[in-house]
This record gives structure tokens, sequence and C-alpha cells, in this order.
């Protein structure tokens, strides 16, 4: 399974969008939080942002959903440019419905579980999803240090995804760093979100290199 590389502009420098895109080119995907203030104690962006980082970028958007009623809401950003629309299990009331409606408009389909939330309900239905997002820290903010605490899930959706034969890609956010991308990598995800560990770095291109090759040599 590839390794992907998806840099959170979270705490990049929203005023410079393309410029602050620019940097992570050579990422694989641009992972955009969108918070609502009801899901999380937290308030971001919206389809404003996906139509300037699609009109000012190549790179593919990967819209991560921190938002109440995803059911309404998550295929327009499909429709506004993003490539993949990630929804919380804390927060859909439809899944499997709405992960088709996305697939259904040609976008990837995600499905985010916070920390405390398990894959149990979903095992069965994991082929409706090309992505499950582990969050590593509770969803709301960059910058908190990454949940260990997750991996035995990971590990556990490593075992499911390859028993089923599915090509389902384990995403994990929060806390991703040169410090902590091994355990993830070890664990199983192929899928790395990293805010701060990038755009906090002296030299934010290099940082995706570094973490990729972490990532390529703790994967197995
Ligand atoms: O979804 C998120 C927070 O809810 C962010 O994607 C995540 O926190 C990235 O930032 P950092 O790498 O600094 O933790
Ligand atoms: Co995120």
């Amino acid at each position: 399974m590839s390794i992907l590389i998806s840099p959170s502009i979270l705490n990049s420098d929203i005023g410079n969008l393309a410029g602050e895109l620019d940097k992570i080119s050579g990422a694989d995907w641009a992972h955009v939080d969108v918070m609502d203030n009801h899901f999380v104690p937290n308030l971001t962006w919206g389809l404003p942002v996906i139509e300037a980082a699609k009109k000012y970028s190549s790179i593919p958007i990967d819209a991560h959903l921190m938002i109440e009623d995803p059911d309404r809401w998550a295929p327009a950003y499909i429709e506004a440019g993003a490539a993949s629309a990630t929804f919380h299990a804390e927060a859909v009331k439809a899944p499997i419905r709405l992960a088709r409606e996305i697939r259904g408009m040609g976008g990837r389909a995600g499905l985010a579980l916070s920390p405390a939330t398990q894959i149990d309900n979903y095992i069965d239905i994991l082929d409706e999803f090309d992505m499950v997002l582990c969050m590593t820290v509770e969803p709301g903010f960059g910058g908190q240090p990454f949940l260990s605490s997750v991996m035995p899930k990971v590990e556990r959706l490593r075992e499911l995804i390859d028993k089923k034969g599915l090509e389902t890609w384990i995403q994990v956010d929060g806390g991703v760093s040169a410090d902590t991308i091994a355990q993830a990598a070890e664990a199983g995800a192929n899928n790395f979100v990293a805010g701060s560990a990038v755009y906090k770095a002296e030299d934010a291109t290099q940082a995706v290199t570094d973490l990729r090759e972490l990532a390529r040599k703790h994967s197995h």
C-alpha cells in the first residue's frame, strides 16, 4: 500500500494560501480542516477556502469535516473541488448513504473516528469507505500531543482491511511528527496528516520529504 503524506494547512499562513500550498507541492494531498464550532469547539473555514485551494494549486484536497450534519454538507465539498470528503462517525446520521453519494460524485469517501470511537459498528461496512481516519488527538485544534493509545485501533483496522482484501486507506491525524510517525506506520497506517510538523518546520518541503522517508522505513 502506498505511503501518502497529507499536510494540514490548519496552522499555515492562510493569508498566503497559494504560497503555503506551493510549499507542500511534493506532498500527496492537502488536508483542509473544516470546523463549525458545534461538532468541535473551534471555527475555521468552509467551502470558499476549498474553492480557493483548488484554484491556486493542483494538489488534491482532502477535506476533513469536523462539522455537525455532514449528511447535508459533505457533497458540497466534493462539488467545490475536494477530491476526498471525510465525515465523522460521531456526527453522521446515514454513513452508507452519504459515502455512496460522495462516491457517486466521483469523490473519495472517508469515515473519521475520534479517539474514543471504536470501529466495531463499521466492520461489516468497511467496503463503503475509501479511507478510515483514526484521530490521534481529540478533534478541534492543531498542535496537540499524539495519542499512542489509538494505535491498537489502527492495528486492528489494518488486520481487518487486509483480511477482507480491501484497498481502504488508514489515515492518522493529530500530533504526527518525526517523533511519532514511526509508531503509526508500524501499526499499519498508510496516510499521514501532519500540520504543525510541516508548517512550523523551518523548511516545510524538507519536512514532507523526511516524514515520507520515516513512514516508508517503518511500514510493512
Ligand atoms: O484535524 C485536526 C485537528 O482536529 C488537524 O488535522 C490536526 O490536528 C493537524 O494538526 P497537528 O499535526 O498540528 O496536530
Ligand atoms: Co484533520
